[in-house]
């Protein structure tokens, strides 16, 4: 796959001496042709720091990044008109109306396609004659995107493309994103809604404090977290349970990399013991339960097991039983 977008050690540092604050802390990045890229983190994780750089909004403190094998800075002549770029907030005058505004925005667009043609495409196309300033929070959103579209990029930078938007709004979005993808647009997004980075997403980052503390395909981040069973202590000895922890009100949490295993022994010896296992349930690991403990750690490594969890103590797992967890 072509590289769009490539990114070596990325530094953005906002302020001077004593106040300077390292926002982006030297990462990398690849974005091939056609891929969406997910930028995901907790709020001040840098994500916005990091899509400016990209954008060359901003210069870097240090790295180098190359757009389509240029520099967005210094060749933003040849860059440029191939990128459309919806920034977090627009900033669209509000005393123009919708088309008044795509006008505008044409006339600086090299290669630019009609308003009526991006107005259909977000479904805005009965408020053409309102004043930007007089629409919903959502409606303003779709006429951020329709300006970023108005250039026909080959490149898409979309901070926060859903925010605001009612769910319909949202879904209607992520069609209109997934048919861009269909022709080939390549998109670097950044959002705080999970599922909209599992919907539409190849390949995702979640960032913390200025580092990228995973990275990989949806399955691939997800495999590398632990699943957790968890259920109410039932009050007599437990099997041996790699990984398990005891909360201060007797709920024992195990975290597995083989839940279907860990599950079978449990149960199996719940029912040689006649033991209801009360609240039982059991989690496979999710971009959420990824993003949890990520943004739970003070580091953002994460942990690879519960065992980390503060507050807990281990489970009492002394038994002759089976052990579970132990290897098979
Ligand atoms: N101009 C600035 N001067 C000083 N600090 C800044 C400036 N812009 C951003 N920061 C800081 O840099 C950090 C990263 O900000 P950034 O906006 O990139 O985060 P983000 O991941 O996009 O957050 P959010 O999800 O809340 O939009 C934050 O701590 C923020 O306060």
């Amino acid at each position: 796959m072509n590289a769009v977008i490539t990114a070596r050690g990325l530094r953005r540092i906002y302020g001077h001496g004593k106040d300077a604050f390292e926002a982006v802390k030297g990462i990398d990045l690849d974005v091939g042709e056609g891929e969406v890229f997910a930028l995901l983190g907790t709020n001040g994780a840098g994500k916005t720091s990091t899509l400016d750089l990209l954008e060359g909004l901003a210069a870097p403190d240090s790295g180098d990044i190359e757009i389509f094998g240029l520099d967005p800075r210094r060749d933003r002549k040849k860059v440029r008109p191939q990128v459309g770029i919806m920034l977090q907030s627009g900033g669209l005058p509000a005393d123009l109306t919708v088309s008044e505004t795509l006008e505008m925005w044409r006339g600086t667009c090299t290669n630019p396609t009609t308003a009526d043609d991006v107005l259909t495409r977000v479904d805005l196309t009965d408020r053409a004659h309102v004043r930007v300033g007089s629409l919903s929070g959502g409606e303003q959103r779709r006429v951020d995107l329709a300006c970023a579209l108005l250039g026909q990029p080959r490149l898409l930078f979309l901070d926060e493309p859903t925010t605001g938007l009612d769910p319909e709004s949202r879904r209607g979005t992520w069609q209109l994103l997934a048919d861009l993808k269909a022709s080939g647009v390549t998109m670097v997004l950044t959002t705080h809604y999970l599922d909209e980075a599992e919907a539409l997403a190849d390949r995702i980052a979640i960032m913390h404090k200025g580092e990228i503390a995973r990275h990989g395909t949806l399955r691939e981040i997800v495999d590398e977290h632990p699943a957790t069973i968890a259920f109410e202590h039932p009050g007599l000895r437990l099997p041996t349970l790699d990984g398990a922890q005891v909360d201060a009100r007797s709920r024992v949490t195990v975290a597995t990399h083989t839940l279907q295993d860990h599950l079978l022994a449990l149960l199996d010896w719940a029912r040689e013991h006649r033991v209801t296992l009360t609240g039982l349930e059991a989690r496979a690991a999710s971009l959420e339960s990824v993003f949890l403990d990520i943004a739970g750690s003070p580091d953002g490594a994460g942990s690879s097991g519960i065992g980390d969890t503060p507050g807990t103590e281990t489970a009492d797992t002394t038994t002759t039983a089976t052990p579970i967890g132990a290897a098979r």
